[in-house]
């Protein structure tokens, strides 16, 4: 299993002052910045592109970069965040006419692949493209906006997708995405995942570093 990752979601950060909360977030210990992609059209919501990874990475941001793309179709976009310098690239499969091609580009740029399921998305794709996966990501509400409830279901799906992973013996993360926080982060991690975006739970308090320290404390109880 990989080690755990807290992947602050900077859709709920002020985005006045974006390369200071994402510099703040890091110190504050976070792991991997999480860059939500919303175009108004996959999802009801319409948010930052390439231009703005590109930025963050000219304003000196190192720390892998997780593109979350919520964008359709997905593959005219996948060599700007190549460029713009993301690290991981994750579409959703009702994205893409061409799964496995749309994962093979994003490997061929040397980025980091992965496939997004909604809670109602069945993981079958799967089956078929896991050599090609380095990452997957479990939505636990619907895409679209930051701060929504956890919906319970997804631990079980998290179980599924465990499984799916420890029988491929690849080395790929198991991310969850969507009103994770520090009471319910304890049993996502015991139900397999290694990975964890948060977006308001972080960001609408005014202590980042406190809220990752939770976290952490919470995540411990589970690998000690
Ligand atoms: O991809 C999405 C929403 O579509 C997320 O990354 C959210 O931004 C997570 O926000 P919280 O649920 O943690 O507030
Ligand atoms: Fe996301």
């Amino acid at each position: 299993m990989q080690p755990f990752a807290i992947a602050p979601s900077i859709l709920s950060a002020d985005f006045a002052r974006l390369g200071e909360e994402v510099d703040k977030v890091l110190a504050a210990g976070a792991d991997i910045v999480h860059f939500d992609v919303m175009d108004n059209h996959y999802v009801p919501n319409l948010t930052i592109g390439p231009m703005v990874c590109s930025a963050l990475r000219k304003y000196g941001i190192t720390a892998p970069i997780d593109a979350h793309l919520m964008v359709k179709p997905v593959d005219r976009i996948i060599g700007d965040f190549i460029e713009a310098g993301a690290s991981y690239i994750t579409f959703h499969p009702e994205a893409s006419e061409h799964i496995d091609r749309s994962l093979q580009l994003i490997r061929d740029g040397g980025c980091k692949a992965g496939l997004v399921f909604n809670p109602a998305t069945p993981l079958e794709v799967l089956k078929y493209v896991m050599d090609k996966v380095d990452m997957i990501l479990l939505m636990s509400v619907n895409p679209g906006f930051g701060g929504q409830k956890f919906i319970p279901a997804t631990l079980d799906k998290l179980r599924e997708a465990r499984a799916l992973i420890d029988a491929s013996g690849r080395e790929i993360r198991l991310e969850i995405d969507g009103g994770v926080n520090v009471q319910n982060i304890r049993a996502i991690a015991e139900a397999g995942a290694d990975t964890f975006v948060a977006g308001s739970a972080i960001f609408n308090q005014p202590d980042y570093q406190a809220v990752i320290d939770a976290m952490r404390g919470e995540l411990a109880q589970v690998r000690a």
